[in-house]
């Protein structure tokens, strides 16, 4: 069994591109800018936003956090994203989900420029990404192609499940997994809430990709030996004996899982530290391309 550690793979990406940050500088050219909105005060993105931040600043990114208030009007926030659109400065920007429900999520992520969706959630971005243009794949799903690549985990040929039709990550997963390539060349099948028996799917599947939301779901009867899992939950669960007050669970059963699994990722540790760190890399393909103009 070979544990495909995210957080080592994610700190050996941010190193590649911290040296290419270097290279950037030693020429005179601009560094890398990463902008993120965060409306309202939702504890789980704050923490995200703050890696984002964090990470930027340790591979010699620029970085702008925007805090907007709570009662941050749809108005106000599309006028941002007008302003972040239009500022030179800015190579690529986020608007952190979710959003409050008095903002329609789907008329925000139309106004931001597909050139600067570092999230890769603008419709154009999702349509280049699922005809094979070069594009920001969104980050969750870029990363995950990128912990089967680094580690070599056979994708051609097999029977991948996902479980999960987000636009953010089930869905875009499962074209990702269908696609030409290594990895890819898979063939997949997209399970979600309205799947019937789900059982009976998981148990032929060669790969696993959850991104449900709900803790240790997938359980060790569900899968087939050998199984390769890929676990994209990230729940809190309130836990006294943490000093923090709760622990971060995944979607799989993960000490009964690993036994028969050939790859499988943590949590945390697996999927979530990857995501940001290709969150940067879109931002360097960003910036080299505003270069290029
Ligand atoms: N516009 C937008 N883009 C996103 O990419 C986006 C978003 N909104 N909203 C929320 C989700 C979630 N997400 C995570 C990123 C890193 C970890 C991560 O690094 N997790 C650590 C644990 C972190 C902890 O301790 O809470 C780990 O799994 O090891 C998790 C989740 C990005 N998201």
């Amino acid at each position: 069994m070979t544990i495909l550690d995210g957080k080592k793979t994610s700190n050996d990406i941010k190193n590649e591109i911290a040296e290419e940050v270097k290279a950037m500088k030693e020429r005179g050219e601009k560094v890398p800018h990463l902008a993120a909105v965060l409306v309202g005060n939702d504890g789980a993105s704050l923490t995200y936003v703050g890696s984002k931040v964090k990470a930027c600043e340790r591979i010699g990114f620029e970085s702008t956090l925007i805090r907007l208030p709570e009662e941050t009007t749809e108005e106000e926030l599309l006028d941002q994203i007008k302003k972040l659109n239009a500022d030179p400065e800015i190579d690529g920007y986020i608007v952190q989900l979710p959003l409050p429900k008095h903002i329609d999520e789907q008329k925000v992520l139309l106004a931001v420029d597909a050139d600067k969706d570092v999230d890769g959630f603008h419709p154009t971005n999702f349509g280049k990404m699922a005809q094979d243009m070069p594009v920001f794949i969104p980050a969750t799903p870029f990363g995950i192609m990128e912990l089967l690549k680094r580690y070599e985990v056979p994708t051609e040929g097999k029977h991948t499940v996902v479980i999960g039709r987000s636009h953010i990550v089930g869905r875009p997963m499962s074209i990702l997994m269908s696609q030409k390539g290594n990895p890819g060349n898979s063939t997949v099948t997209l399970a979600h809430s309205r799947t019937k028996n789900l059982e009976e799917l998981t148990k032929q599947a060669d790969i696993i990709i959850t991104a449900l939301g709900v803790p240790e779901f997938l359980k060790a009867d569900m899968v087939k030996d050998n199984v390769t899992i890929i676990d994209v939950g990230i729940t809190r669960v309130p836990d006294t004996t943490k000093e923090r007050g709760y622990r971060i669970t995944g979607d799989v059963d993960y000490d009964a899982v690993s036994k028969k699994a050939d790859f499988i990722t943590p949590v945390p540790g697996g999927v979530g530290p990857m995501t940001i760190a290709m969150l940067l890399k879109n931002t360097l393909l960003a910036r080299a391309r505003h270069n290029k103009n």
